[in-house]
């Protein structure tokens, strides 16, 4: 929990983020058209929206599947060790599999779930993220697909969580505290 007051500005439209996952979809359509045996896998927590949202634009037949990966607790710190704290519950050897991610920061996260998937030997495994935060990553790491590069403000909104809050938001937001001065 958070005890500093904050405020959220609107950084990204619920109207935006639509608009680019219908772009998303299309392009990850003409890279999967080609199989019937995708598995796109969704980040919990911070990706649930997004999955919802981006599978539902897929003209495509697909299966769905979650992993559930933290690093930050409550603090806008990554602690750089990410644990697994749900696995799969179907096997990925030889399938197709799609990870879709809300955010890439340090990029500790998905370096390490992508590692930790390509273990299995999935025929091909591919990467989204909504948002991309360049400036603060830490280790070399790009998903295949990105929605939006945004600066580097702690963000909100669209399943993502400052201490487990404002995941409910329909649009991303950035966090203003409002006790600090210098802004
Ligand atoms: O690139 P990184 O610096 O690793 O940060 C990105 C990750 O951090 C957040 O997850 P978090 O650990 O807060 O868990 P959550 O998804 O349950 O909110 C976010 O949802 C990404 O998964
Ligand atoms: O900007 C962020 N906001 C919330 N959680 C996060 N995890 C990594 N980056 C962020
Ligand atoms: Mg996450």
């Amino acid at each position: 929990m958070s005890h500093r007051p904050y405020v959220i500005d609107t950084m990204i439209s619920a109207k935006a983020i639509a608009a680019r996952i219908e772009d998303l979809a299309t392009e990850i359509g003409s890279e999967f058209s080609d199989t019937n045996k995708l598995v796109v896998v969704g980040l919990l927590r911070g990706s649930f929206v997004f999955i919802a949202d981006l599978v539902r634009e897929l003209d495509l037949p697909v299966e769905v599947d979650f992993l559930e990966a933290s690093s930050y607790g409550d603090g806008m710190e990554s602690s750089r060790e990410v644990r697994i704290l749900k696995d799969l519950r179907g096997q990925i050897e030889g399938r197709d599999v799609l990870v879709v991610e809300d955010i890439v920061d340090t990029g500790h996260t998905l370096a390490h779930v992508t590692k930790f998937l390509l273990n299995r030997k999935p025929a091909r495994l591919k990467s989204i993220a909504l948002l991309d935060k360049p400036a603060r990553r830490e280790v070399d790491f790009k998903a295949d697909w990105t929605g939006f590069e945004i600066p580097d403000e702690f963000v909100v909104g669209y399943g993502i969580d400052f201490a487990q809050r404002n995941r409910n938001l329909p649009f991303i937001g950035n966090v203003r505290f409002t006790d600090d001065n210098s802004c």
